[in-house]
């Protein structure tokens, strides 16, 4: 089953068409990345998506709209990040990640192990004990990665949806946490995610989606989507393209 289908999806507020009869699929086992300049409605759509903006058209989650899906069912198949995490709660960093293994009730001993492995995919169990208002910035992103990680189950397929979960990473981290949500596509999850780093969405996306003034203006392949004539009219003149030598993918400098 499909996770995510869009259809005529729109937003009106007052006069604003914040989105404007968008169509999109995510696939399992698919990350598809959405770029767009600021304001052009990607959090919006993402928003409408998880099921909190008031929109028209129909949203498919699995083959169901939201109305046919009981929240608790569909906390086991949803998992959101938006792209901010406020919590002003001083827990220690694995009791946060632990709020993702809310709608999964079983052994204790069996949740601690996924717990743990996603926080070591996140690169945060060293950081298990320490107080959430003491991390980093980069360090609580990815402390709330971890929790929406560990939110998903590879037993049925599920739905990620990330907000600029890069935004406050540094480069190392930003790749390790890429290849893992790499990972959670190729297990059979649809990932669909917001970036601003042309670069990072060139090297891990399986479709890029392009987003324009609430419209979706075009999506495809890296190779089709990076195109100068794309990226002139989406940020203004001045892009070069040139290519990656090793994956040969378009590298935007
Ligand atoms: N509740 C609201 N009332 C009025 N305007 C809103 C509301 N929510 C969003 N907007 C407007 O809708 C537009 C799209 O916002 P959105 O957050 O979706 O942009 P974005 O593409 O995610 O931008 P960014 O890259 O800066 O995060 C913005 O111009 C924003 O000001």
């Amino acid at each position: 089953m499909t996770p995510l289908q869009l259809e005529q999806v729109s937003l009106q507020l007052g006069s604003r068409r914040l989105l404007d009869d968008i169509q999109l699929e995510v696939a399992a086992g698919e990350l598809v990345i959405l770029l767009g300049p600021n304001g052009c409605g990607k959090s919006t759509l993402l928003q409408a998506i998880a099921g909190e903006r008031r929109h028209t058209g129909q949203i498919r989650l699995f083959g169901q709209t939201r109305a046919q899906w009981a929240a608790p069912r569909l906390a086991r198949r949803l998992a959101v990040l938006p792209q901010h995490s406020d919590l002003r709660f001083d827990f220690p960093a694995e009791s946060v990640v632990a709020l993702g293994r809310l709608p999964w009730p079983g052994p204790r001993q069996a949740q601690a192990t996924i717990i743990r492995r996603c926080m070591e995919q996140m690169d945060v169990w060293a950081l298990r004990q320490a107080p959430y208002l003491q991390l980093s910035g980069g360090e609580r992103q990815r402390v709330h990665l971890a929790r929406v990680l560990c939110q998903l189950a590879d037993e049925e397929p599920g739905l990620l949806l990330l907000d600029e979960p890069t935004s406050a990473l540094d480069p190392g981290h930003q790749h390790q946490v890429l290849q893992q949500i790499q990972a959670v596509a190729r297990r059979g999850h649809g990932v669909l995610m917001v970036l601003h780093d042309l670069n990072l969405a060139s090297r891990y996306a399986d479709r890029l989606v392009l987003m324009q003034q609430g419209r979706l203006l075009a999506e495809g392949s890296a190779e089709a989507i990076l195109t100068v004539d794309h990226l002139a009219r989406l940020y203004g003149p001045g892009p070069e393209l040139w290519h990656h030598p090793l994956t040969g993918r378009p590298l935007v400098v």
